[in-house]
């Protein structure tokens, strides 16, 4: 009899794109609006793009003229610099900072052709920390904005090895082309150092079983150098909760390791506070900063800082409590449920 030749059945992948890479309409918005819409109706932010948060609440606060020079001192994908651009109708200038060489050439290239040039934006790849440099060639600003952190684009790029939930290199700087991967850093770190790291910049509950891990295993020989690695490696740290419990801890510590990691690898508390204590002397009389925090450390700075220069008459006003956005914003957007919004007002 003839034998009859096996043969593998196709294996069924779905009818989604599932990684990112095939994710190609989300990855041309200008293209494909319909699938666009979509995603975002769902409660989700398409591949490649960024939702800004809180944007009524900016424009209102900074009052934006047209003739006025403003700073957007943190571009990512351009969403607020946009809408503060159609604000100055098309009198004034605004200039946007990045330290992403990867997201603010494509952000330049989208506003360029949406109609915003060089006439009225400057893209600048550049630290926020160095405004004061901006400001001796530009002159003072009449509004300045940041909006902290990292970019959704930035988060769902698994080449950047932001998110533990997708496997990339354990990179997570904001410029991979400087200073060294977050890999690189835990690679001969001594635990009491890591744990400092995950309580300082993450109130890591679980600072000291994480950094035990991370340093035990890498004595072994076992190398850490992906975010699935880091992953395993705080699972297996907290292999001693109950089994109930352990799930939803090593997520959130999981959350908290990433997010130290990123404050360490990009010295953001650093740059933050050189940025706060720059901002009055490159505001002009009456200009108007507003800064969106993402978390308990960076909204202590800021509040500390605005504070301070209130005190000192640099400041005539500041806001009394932080903003928070709206229940329906964080519904439609479910990352915008940590922002934080604070001003002020040069005296
Ligand atoms: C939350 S995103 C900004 C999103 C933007 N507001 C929008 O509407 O698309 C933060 C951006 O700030 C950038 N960034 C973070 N720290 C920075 C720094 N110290 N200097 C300049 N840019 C920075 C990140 O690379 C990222 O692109």
């Amino acid at each position: 009899m003839e034998e009859k030749q096996h043969k593998r059945r196709v294996r069924y992948s779905g009818t989604h794109p599932r990684t990112y890479k095939e994710k190609y309409k989300e990855h041309q918005p200008e293209k494909y609006a319909d699938t666009i819409s979509k995603v975002i109706s769902k409660g989700s932010t398409p591949a490649g793009m960024h939702i800004s948060i809180m944007v009524k609440e900016i424009l209102d606060f900074l009052d934006i003229k047209p003739g006025q020079q403003g700073l957007d001192a943190t571009l990512g994908y351009g969403g607020h610099t946009k809408e503060m651009l159609k604000s100055l109708n098309g009198e004034g200038h605004i200039y946007g900072l990045d330290v992403d060489p990867i997201e603010s050439a494509k952000t330049k290239e989208r506003l360029e052709k949406q109609g915003f040039g060089e006439d009225v934006l400057t893209v600048k790849l550049m630290n926020f920390k160095d405004i004061d440099k901006v400001a001796e060639e530009a002159g003072k600003f009449d509004f300045i904005l940041a909006d902290l952190g990292v970019s959704s684009m930035q988060i769902d790029n698994p080449d950047r090895g932001f998110s533990y939930k997708v496997e990339g290199p354990l990179d997570l700087r904001l410029n991979p082309q400087k200073g060294i991967s977050a890999a690189e850093r835990i690679r001969n770190i001594s635990a009491e150092e890591l744990t400092g790291m995950l309580i300082e910049n993450a109130d890591e509950p679980y600072a000291e079983e994480i950094a035990d891990a991370v340093v035990t295993r890498q004595k072994r020989g076992e190398k850490i150098v992906t975010t699935k690695d880091l992953q395993r490696v705080i699972e297996e740290a907290l292999s001693f909760l109950p089994k109930g419990e352990q799930k939803e801890a090593v997520k959130k510590s999981c959350q908290r390791t990433f997010q130290a990691l990123r404050i360490d690898v990009n010295q953001e508390y650093e740059v933050l506070y050189e940025f706060l204590e720059k901002l009055p002397r490159v505001l002009a009389s009456g200009g108007r900063v507003a800064i969106l925090t993402f978390h308990s450390g960076e909204d202590r700075l800021v509040k500390k800082s605005f504070k301070r220069f209130l005190k000192e008459g640099e400041y005539a006003e500041v806001s009394k409590d932080v903003i928070r956005p709206s229940q329906e914003e964080c519904v439609k957007n479910p990352r915008a449920r940590s922002t934080k919004m604070r001003w002020a007002i040069k005296a």
